[in-house]
């Protein structure tokens, strides 16, 4: 540990204190049930916090999974005589199988979609849990029993106060281990959309689908902590209008931080409390006021404070430490690269019609190891879309895409990515809020012993400590290598647009690969960063790098590459290396309109 993260870790311990001494000081049975609430409902929120806040992903239907851990409790324990901890682990496997199902289905949904998605399944269970009579339909279950631990009762309220913000610290700590790994950094670059994340190898489908699971176990343990607690269920407090609450509490908090979970359930249940008991003496009626209320607050903490309150008190306390990388670890294991002037990419006949637009006709060019390839051509020849077309973001309509040998026309991003190509983006998606270290590291997302699942449970459980040093020790080598070794912690989105691409371009190598793929990397930069970019890209080259460049900057290309190859209204017009090119009669029509 370093002197950094010792005021983080002092504070951390004062919190933790003061958390597990509350109890045992004479504080009104009645703020001890309040805190019983607020560390149940902190619970389902840090699941919406992770599923919304981090993944982008709304979900109004997170109080139905606190259903279904209160309700398979209820009935295992008072009907088959159950023990409430064999109740929890069915509960949790329940659900895992009910959000696995749920999630294959609706985390495929965007836009409007996906939160309208959840609101019918939310329903679904809803009134599932009141229509059963085994469930007791609308009346729930009465006489649960009391949880016991070790042979002592948690039957009063400040013994389940210490069993829920145990579960809780356990549950912020383990979401936080896994947002700063491998798994969690994926996760957070899910935000920005898929189309990054896939090119480095992530399956953001999949992974979507494991982050709704993550957050309705969350909730399923909120729901049978509540049964035990309350001692009865009924399917009010899962309800679709429940649901909402949790959501307004992530929105409040600030929903991409895993301690405004805490904090907007905190804010949410004490303000409930207070104006469910001031506003009917006020207004001299009885009524849910308080909901107009909360609408109103909702509406000026958008309006003024999109990222909840968190961000607010943040700086009253200390800064987690940046994830840093060791000086020393393991090498991860690299592919074997191409021999230099092997062909290493074949693009034959390649054609792509959008309706009746041929948007690239029949284009055919190789790039060799170790060259500097160029694609230009005039706005709309088809640059882009022979590059989507390599790297997997479009499917060919006729023709093929050969990469050392095998045809990789119609595999998805993440599957060519596997395969050695990496690439950059013409307009960079770096994920915001992320040091510079940790971006580069996105890039060796497929470079792990861990397999998807494996990889959250293990990070989870602070099992990932070698798979962590050894990605963040490449991520750092390349880095230094790009020349940005002097910025790994600075944020990503504080970088000039120059350190930006080049950043971009360490990420891409994190990914191992044997060929570079560039959109437009000289797009908006100065003459200096022009200039670092191609000083950087000649020496990858003159390491053994092959790279494709698509590219509008005549003098960065025709000092850079070896060969470039000319498109004009989707066709190939001309192919040589960049004197040949330059001369040519046809490019000059093209570009000049004619040779004169
Ligand atoms: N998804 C799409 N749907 C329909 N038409 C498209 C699509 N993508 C590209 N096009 C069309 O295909 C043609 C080639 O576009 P493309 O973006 O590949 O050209 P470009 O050479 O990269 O141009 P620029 O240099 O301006 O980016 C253009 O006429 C464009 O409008």
């Amino acid at each position: 540990m370093t002197s950094q993260n010792n005021p983080q870790k002092k504070f951390l311990i004062a919190f933790l204190v003061v958390v597990a001494l509350l109890p045992a000081l004479p504080i009104p049975e009645y703020w001890i049930t309040l805190l019983n609430y607020i560390g149940l409902a902190a619970l389902a929120t840090l699941g919406l916090v992770l599923l919304t806040g981090v993944g982008g992903m709304t979900s109004f239907g997170q109080a139905a999974f606190v259903g279904v851990g209160a309700y398979t409790t209820a009935y295992l324990t008072t009907q088959l005589g159950a023990s409430p901890w064999i109740a929890l682990l069915a509960g949790l496997l329940i659900t895992a199988i009910a959000a696995l199902a749920i999630g294959m289905i609706s985390m495929r949904l965007s836009g409007h979609y996906l939160p309208l998605g959840t609101i019918a399944w939310g329903l679904a269970l809803y009134f599932l849990f009141g229509n059963f009579e085994f469930l007791g339909k609308y009346d729930g279950i009465n006489d649960i029993p009391a949880l016991t631990l070790a042979g002592i009762s948690l039957q009063s309220s400040r013994a389940m106060y210490c069993l829920i913000w145990a579960i809780l610290m356990v549950a912020i700590l383990s979401v936080t281990n896994v947002l700063r790994s491998r798994p969690g950094r994926a996760m957070r670059a899910l935000k920005s959309g898929k189309l990054m994340p896939e090119a480095m190898g992530v399956d953001t489908a999949w992974l979507k689908v494991m982050m709704f699971v993550y957050a309705a176990l969350l909730a399923c343990v909120s729901g049978w902590l509540y049964a035990h607690l309350q001692r009865a269920v009924n399917p009010t407090p899962f309800g679709i209008n429940i649901g909402i609450e949790y959501l307004f509490m992530a929105v409040v908090g600030g929903a991409g931080y895993v301690w405004g979970a805490i904090l907007g359930a905190t804010v949410f249940t004490v303000l409930k409390d207070v104006l469910q008991s001031v506003l009917p003496k006020l207004l001299g009626a009885s009524g849910n006021f308080e909901i107009i209320v909360f609408g109103i607050l909702l509406l000026l903490l958008l309006r003024h404070a999109r990222d909840g309150l968190w961000p607010l008190l943040r700086g009253l306390f200390p800064a987690a430490p940046p994830v840093h990388a060791p000086d020393s670890a393991e090498a991860l294991p690299q592919r074997v690269k191409p021999q230099a002037g092997a062909l290493i990419l074949q693009v034959d006949s390649a054609r792509k019609q959008f309706g009746g637009l041929v948007a690239v006709n029949n284009v055919s060019f190789d790039v060799r190891a170790g060259e500097i390839i160029g694609l230009i051509g005039p706005n709309g020849a088809g640059k882009s879309t022979t590059f989507n077309l390599v790297t997997g973001v479009l499917p060919v309509t006729s023709g093929e895409v050969r990469f050392c040998g095998e045809s990789i026309s119609g595999l998805a991003s993440r599957e060519i990515v596997k395969r050695g190509i990496a690439r950059t983006f013409q307009h960079v998606h770096l994920v915001a809020g992320m040091s510079v270290l940790e971006n580069v590291a996105i890039g060796g997302h497929l470079r792990s012993d861990f397999r998807p699942q494996g990889g959250i449970i293990a990070s989870m459980l602070c099992l990932n400590r070698n798979e962590e040093a050894k990605l963040l020790h490449e991520a750092k080598r390349q880095l230094i290598r790009v020349g940005l070794g002097d910025r790994l912690h600075d944020d990503a989105s504080s970088l000039a647009l120059g350190q930006q691409r080049i950043l971009e371009v360490a990420r891409a190598l994190c990914c191992d690969p044997s060929l570079l793929l560039l959109d437009e990397p000289a797009a908006g930069l100065r003459y200096q960063e022009k200039e670092a970019l191609a000083g950087l890209l000649r020496k990858l080259r003159s390491e053994g790098m092959s790279i494709l460049l698509v590219e509008h900057d005549m003098d960065f290309v025709m000092h850079l590459t070896d060969r470039l190859v000319v498109m004009e209204f989707g066709t190939k017009i001309s192919e040589g290396t960049p004197q040949h090119v330059q001369n040519d009669p046809v490019v000059l029509e093209a570009y000049l309109g004619g040779v004169d």
